[in-house]
């Protein structure tokens, strides 16, 4: 099983590899871990993943898969390869497909001789409200849909879920304590936004149970990231 000492990932989203491996070697010895997520896959492929891999630090393949079962399975299986520490999938994909994906990391970690991922299912994005969910027709708060997924996301082998930092305290009131909690909508006081919609600071968000956190524009857009990362690591550091 993964288990981080720094639960601070940066997010490195973009396109641009040169800029990707610039921030991976000016961060690799602040923060815990790096995010790829489908920008940097989209751009880089695999290839690029392995690129930053060689900084040997823990690497969360954030590519939120959501298909049938076998689909997903095979995705999966094809990702390992990379050496994930943590994986993605929705949720709402349903408990087969959650079950095959964690089986299927299960199986393949055996075979590769490395260690099994974090399999973790997305909630609600944190870039949706309220409001959002009602255009869906989602019925529900916010929290109470969290508390589904996330009880059926545990309930088909998963090893934690994604959840915005205000349903932490929900969500760990209906799983169990081992659950891992992954929490972006991380914004430092003062900070912008951007297209986050359930945001708090990142102590806010370690004090109320996150397990890890993951932090992209705040630090990779600010003018000294390494400064950045940096005061945020601080900011939780003796909690
Ligand atoms: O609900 C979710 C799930 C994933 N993310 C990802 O986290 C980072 C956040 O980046 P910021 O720049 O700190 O906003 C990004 O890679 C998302 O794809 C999320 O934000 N919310």
């Amino acid at each position: 099983m993964q288990r981080f000492t720094n639960p601070l990932f940066c997010a490195l989203d973009t396109g641009d590899l040169a800029q990707a491996i610039h921030l991976a070697d000016s961060l690799k010895d602040v923060v815990g871990g790096f995010k790829l997520g489908l920008e940097f896959f989209c751009a880089h492929g695999p290839h690029g993943v392995e690129e930053i891999a060689r900084r040997d630090i823990p690497l969360f393949i954030d590519l939120k898969f959501h298909d049938i079962p076998n689909t997903v399975a095979g995705a999966v299986r094809s990702v390992m390869r990379l050496n994930p520490a943590i994986l993605t999938v929705h949720a709402a994909g349903g408990a087969d497909m959650m079950r095959a994906a964690a089986d299927t990391a299960a199986d393949e970690a055996s075979r590769l001789g490395i260690k099994v991922p974090w399999i973790v299912g997305v909630t609600v994005l944190t870039s949706l409200d309220a409001g959002d969910l009602d255009v869906l027709g989602i019925e529900g708060s916010t929290h109470k849909v969290v508390a589904r997924l996330a009880r059926l996301a545990e309930k088909s082998g998963l090893d934690g879920v994604v959840c915005a930092p205000h349903e932490i305290s929900t969500t760990r009131s209906v799983a169990g304590r081992h659950l891992k909690l992954v929490v972006p909508g991380i914004r430092p006081r003062g900070s912008d936004s951007d297209d986050q919609k359930r945001v708090m600071t990142p102590k806010e968000a370690i004090e109320n149970g996150a397990t890890v956190i993951i932090v992209g524009r705040p630090i990779t857009r600010a003018s000294d990231p390494v400064g950045a990362a940096r005061s945020i690591v601080n900011s939780i550091s003796d909690l």
